[in-house]
């Protein structure tokens, strides 16, 4: 494949822009609101008919919502194999960045559509009787306050959890095995894919799982937020759940029934993920003065939306760096494989996308800039410059948490011999750092038959 790389700075942890308002008081023709949250941010776009950004605001959950005591947005258990956010956090981060925009003289009612992207594979569980409090929201209230009471699990596991091993084994054993699983799901299982993790809060807590009546992505909860009602979840984010037959477009029977009962009408249905689902809630209208013509498109995952964003074509690859690392391309024949991940594609729904995620992505690297650069990326990439190319034979392999690709774990240094060592001088660990990285996402894409040119 020949093509080239693309980069992609994803909106990630060590953004710290303040509240920016570029110009969001001139009279727009129309604007088009984009909601992005990853595991430490809520981020809002606004952009104007002429695809200009003219708006631009985030929440950081450490930072602005201390009260829930996150790290870097999300709480990891003493297991260190859970990992999961407050979902009431994320709402009241949602009223606050709305309250902001409202206050600063934003113009709602020139919203003419409304889109957005969530991290992959986290989930939301809603509590029975959810769906009719989201139905009648009271524009006098904030929206944390409303559905207060709509969670049946206070904390959604994330896509860093992986304590699901037991449950991604039974999955694969019951549909054949795990490159069985891969052709109909487009991954083998995986701890953080949500089919996995729906089973281990049905086998742990059956009985607040009776309570749930409907299960969403962070994506679809997100559409949900703004629809006043559930929104579907749209086969690209879909794909992330060891639940989706790829190639169907539908919903995998035997995967369902392995997770857990009667799960199928938790999910409702999986739509194209450029779907308009509806207008936006009669709430938005009221409290911050939306047209109610505003339309809601599908939510999906933040990887599917960046390689829409980018406008990849087939031959390009994206590299994403944000808290995971992602490697990306659009494909047209799918070959699913043990390793990496093939998703439905979010702009053209008989296409594809495969897809490699890194766990050990910018914590690792904020971490060895922390110890070597004295926290500051300019000194980082002064040592980066100072060193050459090939780091005179010295080689690293950086996995602080059990990385996804491969399945590996520790800090493992070998010098111009080959052989072990324990340490580095600083600038040669950073170099090292860069390149292992690099390496492995060249390595691993290569493996699965990507031929990359060089640039
Ligand atoms: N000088 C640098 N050298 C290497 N990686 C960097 C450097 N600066 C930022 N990064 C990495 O790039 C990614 C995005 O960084 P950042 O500038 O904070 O953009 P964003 O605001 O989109 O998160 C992060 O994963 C971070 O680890
Ligand atoms: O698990 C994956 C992809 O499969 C991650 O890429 C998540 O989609 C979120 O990543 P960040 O935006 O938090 O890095």
């Amino acid at each position: 494949m020949g093509g080239y790389a693309t980069w992609i700075k994803t909106p990630g942890r060590a953004a710290s822009a303040q509240f920016q308002v570029l110009k969001p008081k001139k009279d727009y023709r129309a604007l088009y609101l984009g909601a992005y949250k990853d595991i430490a941010q809520l981020k809002v776009i606004a952009i104007n008919e002429g695809l200009q950004v003219v708006l631009e605001d985030n929440i950081q959950f450490d930072r602005d919502l201390p009260e829930f005591g996150t790290q870097g947005g999300i709480h990891t258990h003493r297991d260190k194999l859970t990992v999961t956010s407050p979902v009431l956090m994320w709402v009241k981060a949602l009223d606050i960045i709305l309250d902001r925009l409202k206050s600063s003289g934003f113009n709602f009612g020139k919203v003419r559509a409304l889109s957005g992207s969530g991290q992959q594979h986290g989930s939301v569980y809603w509590k029975n009787g959810a769906r009719d409090q989201l139905r009648h929201l009271n524009a006098d209230l904030p929206l944390h306050s409303l559905l207060e009471a709509c969670f049946s699990v206070a904390d959604s596991p994330i896509w860093m959890d992986s304590s699901t091993s037991a449950k991604c084994h039974h999955l694969e054993e019951a549909v054949g095995g795990p490159q069985e699983l891969a052709n109909i799901t487009g991954s083998r299982a995986y701890e953080r894919f949500t089919g996995n993790q729906i089973a281990k809060m049905f086998h742990q807590k059956p009985e607040i799982y009776l309570q749930t009546e409907r299960i969403s992505l962070v994506s679809s909860f997100a559409a949900s937020l703004f629809l006043g009602d559930y929104a579907p979840i749209d086969y690209s984010d879909g794909s992330g759940m060891n639940l989706l037959n790829i190639s169907e477009k539908t919903w995998s029977e035997i995967c369902l029934d392995t997770c857990a009962p009667n799960l199928k009408e938790r999910l409702g249905s999986v739509v194209p993920s450029n779907s308009v689902l509806g207008s936006v809630s009669p709430y938005y209208a009221d409290r911050y003065g939306f047209s109610r013509e505003c339309r809601i498109v599908a939510f999906t995952g933040d990887n599917p939306a960046s390689l829409a964003g980018m406008r990849l074509q087939q031959g390009d690859i994206a590299v994403s760096l944000g808290t995971s690392d992602t490697l990306f391309l659009w494909i047209q024949d799918p070959t699913p494989a043990l390793e990496g991940h093939i998703f439905c594609n979010p702009v053209q729904h008989q296409d594809y996308m495969a897809l490699l995620c890194f766990k050990n992505g910018s914590l690792m690297r904020e971490r060895i800039r922390d110890e070597c650069a004295s926290g500051s990326w300019e000194i980082f990439s002064q040592a980066l410059a100072s060193t050459p190319p090939g780091n005179s034979g010295n080689v690293g392999f950086y996995f602080e948490a059990m990385e996804i690709t491969p399945q590996a774990v520790g800090v493992h240094r070998f010098n111009a011999d080959s052989r072990k060592v324990s340490e580095f001088p600083k600038d040669v660990e950073i170099r090292a750092l860069v390149e292992g990285q690099f390496m492995a996402k060249r390595i691993h894409a290569e493996r699965l038959g990507y031929k990359i040119n060089s640039l």
